[in-house]
C-alpha cells in the first residue's frame, strides 16, 4: 500500500483527486490537511459523500506518508515540497511551482521569485510525452491543464519535425472548475452562466511558458511561437482546445491520422478518433482521457480539437497515472 498525505484538500483539485483514491486499490490516505478547516470532516466544508476528517498542515504526520499530493496555490505548494523533501517525502505537485526548469522563467511567468529553486528542474508529469522520466521520481510537477491538452495535441507533429511554420494556434475554453474554488468576479454565476468569456489574451497567460517550454523540448529544440486564447465556458468541468497548424501541403489528412495513431498506439489515456468525428467535452468527462480529432481544413492547413476533462486528465487524474510510475505499478491502477 502507498500510504498518502493530501494537502489542498478543500479546493476543487484535493477533493477530486480524494474522489478517486478511494477507488483505487493500492492507496491508503493516511491524511488530508486543510489550512481554514482543520478540526471539521470534509462533508462538512463541501456537501458529498466524502467525509474525510481535516488536519491542521503543520501537524501533518509526514514520518507516517510515502507520498503527499500538494494541491495548493503556487508558491505554497513549493514551500511545502521543500518541507516533505526534507521529511524524505515523495511530492507530487499540482501547482505551477515546478513546471518551469530555471528560477527566471519562473519569475518571469509568475512575477514572484520561486519558492525552492534548490528542487529545480524537477520532472515535467505527462507520461505520454516524459514517461522515462518520471518512473521512481521523487518530486513530479503534475502539468497545467491547458498545457496538457495542447501539448498532447501537437506533440505527434512536433516529434516528426512536421511543422511547416512555428506558429501554433490555441483557442481554448475551459469549466469553471479551472479557477478553483475561491470566488472570483469573472466567475461569479451571472457572469458565467450563458455566456463565454476571454480572459488573459495576447502574449500574458503563464500557460504560455509551460507550453513554450515543454513543445520545444519535444521538437528537440525547434522553438515554437505561441498564441493562445483561454475563455470560460459555462460548463464545470471539461476543457476544448482548437488548435491550428501549417503542416506540408502533400499531407493528407489519412497520412496525419496515422501518425498521431502511431505515437499514441501504446497509449490507453489518449484517443485519436476516426475522419469525420469531432472531439467534443462529452468524449471526455470525469476519465482521465484526452481525445484527439484531426480535420485537414485545405492543403497545409490542420484543426487539431483536443478535449480533456480538467480536473481529472488536466489534474488528479494525472496526478494518480503519475504516482502510478513513481511507485512501479501498472499506469492504469485506479484510472478509468
Ligand atoms: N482546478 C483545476 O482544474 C486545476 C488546478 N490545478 C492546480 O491545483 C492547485 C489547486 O487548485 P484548485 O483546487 O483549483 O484551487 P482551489 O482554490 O479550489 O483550492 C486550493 C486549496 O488550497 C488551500 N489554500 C488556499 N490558499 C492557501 C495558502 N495561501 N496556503 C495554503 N493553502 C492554501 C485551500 O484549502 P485550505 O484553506 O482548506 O487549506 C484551498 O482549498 C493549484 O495550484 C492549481 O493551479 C492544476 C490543474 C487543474
Ligand atoms: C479557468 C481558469 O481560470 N483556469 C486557470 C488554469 C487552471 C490550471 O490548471 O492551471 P494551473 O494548474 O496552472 O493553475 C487559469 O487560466 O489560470
Amino acid at each position: 500500500m502507498i500510504r498518502v498525505g493530501i494537502f489542498g484538500a478543500t479546493g476543487y483539485a484535493g477533493y477530486e483527486l480524494l474522489r478517486w483514491l478511494r477507488r483505487h486499490p493500492e492507496v491508503r490516505v493516511v491524511f488530508a490537511a486543510s489550512e481554514s478547516s482543520a478540526g471539521a470532516s470534509l462533508a462538512d466544508v463541501i456537501p458529498g459523500p466524502l467525509d474525510t476528517p481535516l488536519i491542521a498542515p503543520d501537524e501533518a504526520p509526514l514520518g507516517d506518508v510515502d507520498l503527499v499530493f500538494l494541491a495548493l496555490p503556487h508558491g505554497a505548494a513549493g514551500k511545502m515540497a521543500r518541507r516533505a523533501r526534507a521529511a524524505g517525502v515523495r511530492v507530487i505537485d499540482f501547482s505551477a511551482d515546478f513546471r518551469l526548469a530555471t528560477p527566471e522563467s519562473y519569475r518571469r511567468w509568475y512575477g514572484h521569485d520561486h519558492p525552492a529553486p534548490e528542487l529545480l528542474p524537477a520532472p515535467y508529469g505527462l507520461p505520454e510525452l516524459n514517461r522515462a522520466a518520471l518512473r521512481g521520481a521523487m518530486l513530479i510537477a503534475n502539468p497545467g491543464c491547458y498545457p496538457t491538452g495542447m501539448l498532447l495535441g501537437v506533440a505527434p507533429l512536433l516529434m516528426a519535425g512536421a511543422l511547416t511554420d512555428p506558429l501554433i494556434i490555441v483557442d481554448a475554453k475551459s469549466g469553471v472548475s479551472g479557477a478553483g474554488r475561491a470566488p472570483k468576479q469573472n466567475t461569479h454565476f451571472v457572469e458565467v452562466n450563458e455566456n463565454l468569456a476571454p480572459y488573459s489574451i495576447g502574449q500574458v497567460h503563464r500557460h504560455v511558458g509551460e507550453m513554450r517550454q515543454e513543445a520545444q523540448r519535444i521538437a528537440r529544440g525547434v522553438a515554437p511561437e505561441i498564441v493562445f486564447t483561454p475563455q470560460l465556458l459555462p460548463v464545470s468541468r471539461g476543457i476544448l482546445s482548437t488548435i491550428y497548424l501549417r503542416i506540408p501541403d502533400d499531407w493528407s489528412e489519412d497520412r496525419v491520422r496515422a501518425l498521431y495513431r502511431e505515437q499514441y498506439a501504446d497509449e490507453p489515456f489518449v484517443r485519436v478518433l476516426s475522419a469525420g468525428a469531432l472531439a467534443t467535452l462529452g468524449h471526455t468527462t470525469d476519465t482521465n482521457v484526452c481525445a484527439i480529432s484531426l480535420t485537414l481544413a485545405r492543403p497545409g492547413l490542420l484543426i487539431v480539437v483536443s478535449s480533456e476533462d480538467n480536473m481529472v486528465k488536466g489534474a488528479a487524474g494525472q496526478a494518480i497515472q503519475n504516482m502510478n510510475l513513481m511507485f512501479g505499478l501498472d499506469e492504469t491502477t485506479g484510472l478509468v
